[in-house]
């Protein structure tokens, strides 16, 4: 499955521009400085954030034309959100956090199991933990089960290792790794790092302003 995505989005008196291919399989990275608008992009792909033109479609699904007049709500766009801040539910136990969407999908629509999930992420021992008790690594990939488990076409993750020491970072590069390898689910990737990006072996896309806004 292929995300399309071309878009122009005003933030604050900005304009930002953005244009890309996201993989079937693989890694994208949308690379740019602070502030160039790489969660302005993730928010309207994930149907946060409206553009002002443009189209998104993945696999032939229209997610997104402005032309058309076609705007579909968040939970029809199946996009697996991995929040910079994470936004975990509070009160509620890490168990609640994974199975949030899980819960709410038609059984048609789950492509993985909530025993598979916290297998895969090495949850089993935290599951009647709440979200204040974890570490940053811990919390991370409760964020990227709790995604996972809403049956997305594809995950988008927002510098998911910025708040993380260098052995966590680590963890969570080879979760990320394992996410492209076995579930093979198409990836974008917000960072402004470049060393992530030749370790994930990422495509890019630069994110910025459009040139004269
Ligand atoms: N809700 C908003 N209203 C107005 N301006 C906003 C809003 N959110 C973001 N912006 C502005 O839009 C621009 C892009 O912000 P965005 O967070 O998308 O950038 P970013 O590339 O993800 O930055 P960072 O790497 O620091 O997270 C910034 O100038 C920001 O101040």
């Amino acid at each position: 499955m292929a995300l399309e995505v071309d878009v122009t989005l005003r933030r604050g008196d900005r304009m930002i521009a953005a244009r890309c291919t996201v993989a079937p399989a693989g890694i994208t990275a949308l690379f740019g400085p602070s502030g160039a608008g790489k969660t302005s992009v993730l928010d309207a792909i994930a149907g946060l954030v409206r553009p002002t033109t443009g189209q998104i479609a993945i696999d032939g699904t229209v997610l997104f034309d402005s032309a058309r007049g076609i705007d579909l709500p968040p939970e029809q766009r199946r996009c697996g959100y991995v929040f910079q801040d994470l936004r975990l539910f509070p009160h509620r136990r890490v168990r609640d956090n994974l199975l949030y969407a899980w819960r709410r999908l038609a059984p048609s629509e789950r492509w993985l199991s909530p025993d598979e999930a916290i297998g895969f992420l090495g949850l089993g021992g935290l599951l009647e933990r709440l979200p204040a008790t974890l570490s940053g690594g811990e919390a991370q990939r409760v964020a990227i089960g709790r995604a996972l488990l809403s049956a997305p076409r594809f995950l988008a993750l927002d510098e998911p290792l910025s708040s993380l020491d260098h052995a966590r970072r680590d963890e969570i590069l080879r979760v990320i790794e394992r996410i492209r390898d076995e579930l093979r689910l198409p990836i974008l990737y917000v960072t402004h790092d470049p060393a992530e990006i030749s370790r994930l072996a990422a495509t890019v896309v630069a994110v910025g302003p459009l040139p004269g806004s």
